[in-house]
């Protein structure tokens, strides 16, 4: 059950993302067009500080409101959803939970506010699934760390201004020995090594980025030294609430599609949702995407009530990114041919959906962290 103030915010978002976001989204898509406009209307408006206190800028909205409203940013503009979630759930909340009081002051403010856009560097290369795998290296020098290294497939690494990275302070204490940092990226020694060319999500930049001889001054460690793997596990669990509630959105805008789409296609003499293939069709597809919306809501209440939830979010991402997957390929099945064409919604959903499954943690990682706690 959702309480009023939870549905106000779920309306006020879909509001704005259809309004605003929705209208030049495939234009995005086509043009790679980063949107820092949107960006900047999302942060006046509270959705890129959701899950920031009031003390420190943000609008302290808690997990479900934020889930729900990510769901209707993503029923819009996938892409959007993508920056807004990245930020939020592992750009700010690793600050907030972690940071000193001097970062979070530092730091918060203007990212909630979408002055500064948040970003999280923790796949390397060599270490995707396999996160404590890592190469990066930060060495001490009296007042700050030297990081060399590489990291690959970073949201935001060209556009974002304020990075989490990961590197080994202790190469001999394996997980232990990996230490946590917030980097501005106009930081020296921060290079865009590439924007990756892509299937989807093309207004978002996904980027393989390096450091050389970066030099980052002790005062912006996040956590201990050592405590850096701890921080991006427990970071990455809400980070895949998120990701599960984009996957939602993306699914039920390909389902509103194919809908309206299915009531105005005549064949045979009457309207395609009327033939049984369809109208089954289209009734799993509705079910499909309202027990994954159950499951989010379930793992974002817990979140909330700050109970144990990395079960049930890896369950949510799971169940609900490879629904919309389904969802998405049958949205296109419904339009035929028409479908597979640019001129409609539904292709770039569906190429923008694919990646729900890989980031964040791929299905196969979520499979292995819900079968440890069976
Ligand atoms: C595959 C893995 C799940 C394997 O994990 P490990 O076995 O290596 O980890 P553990 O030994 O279980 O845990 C290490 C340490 O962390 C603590 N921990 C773990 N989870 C949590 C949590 N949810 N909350 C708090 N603490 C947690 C755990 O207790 C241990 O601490 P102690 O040693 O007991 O003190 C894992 O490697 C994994 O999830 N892999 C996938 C990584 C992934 O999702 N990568 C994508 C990153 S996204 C990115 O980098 C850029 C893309 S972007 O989104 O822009």
């Amino acid at each position: 059950m959702l309480t009023p103030e939870q549905e106000q915010i779920r309306d006020a978002a879909r509001d704005f993302a259809q309004d605003r976001l929705a209208p030049g989204a495939a234009a995005r898509d086509r043009d790679h067009a980063f949107p820092r406009a949107e960006l900047a209307e999302m942060g006046a408006l509270g959705f890129l500080g959701m899950l920031v206190p009031e003390a420190h800028g943000g609008a302290e909205t808690g997990s479900v409101a934020y889930a729900l409203a990510l769901e209707e940013i993503a029923a819009a503009d996938g892409a959007c959803s993508t920056i807004m979630s990245v930020h939020s759930s592992v750009g700010c909340v690793p600050i907030l939970r972690f940071g000193t009081d001097a970062q979070k002051a530092r730091f918060l403010p203007k990212m909630a506010a979408g002055e500064w856009i948040g970003g999280f560097a923790l796949t390397e290369p060599q270490a995707g699934s396999d996160a404590s795998n890592l190469k990066t290296r930060a060495v001490r020098k009296g007042d700050h760390y030297v990081i060399d290294g590489a990291k690959q497939f970073i949201t935001s690494g060209k556009n974002g201004d304020v990075i989490i990275v990961f590197a080994v302070t202790d190469a001999a204490a394996g997980k232990k020995g990996i230490s946590a940092f917030i980097v501005p990226t106009d930081t020296p020694g921060y290079q865009v090594v590439r924007v990756e060319e892509k299937l989807g999500l093309h207004a978002s930049d996904t980027c393989a980025i390096a450091f050389s001889d970066m030099r980052v001054p002790v005062e912006n460690r996040l956590g201990e030294e050592g405590e850096g793997y701890r921080i991006a596990l427990a970071n990455l669990e809400g980070g895949r609430i998120g990701i599960a509630a984009q996957a939602v959105g993306m699914a039920r805008a390909a389902f509103d599609a194919a809908l309206a789409y299915a009531r105005e296609r005549v064949a045979f003499g009457r309207p395609i949702a009327e033939h049984q293939a369809v109208a089954f069709k289209l009734a799993d597809m509705a079910t499909q995407i309202d027990a994954a919306r159950l499951m989010v809501l379930r793992a974002a209440q817990l979140r909330d009530a700050g109970k144990p939830c990395l079960t049930e979010a890896s369950m949510a991402k799971l169940f609900a990114s490879e629904m919309a997957e389904k969802v998405c390929s049958d949205a296109i099945q419904i339009h035929g041919g028409y479908g597979y064409l640019c001129d409609y919604p539904v292709e770039r959903i569906y190429r923008d959906v694919r990646i729900c499954q890989i980031y964040e943690g791929t299905s196969e990682v979520q499979r292995m962290v819900i079968a440890r706690s069976l």
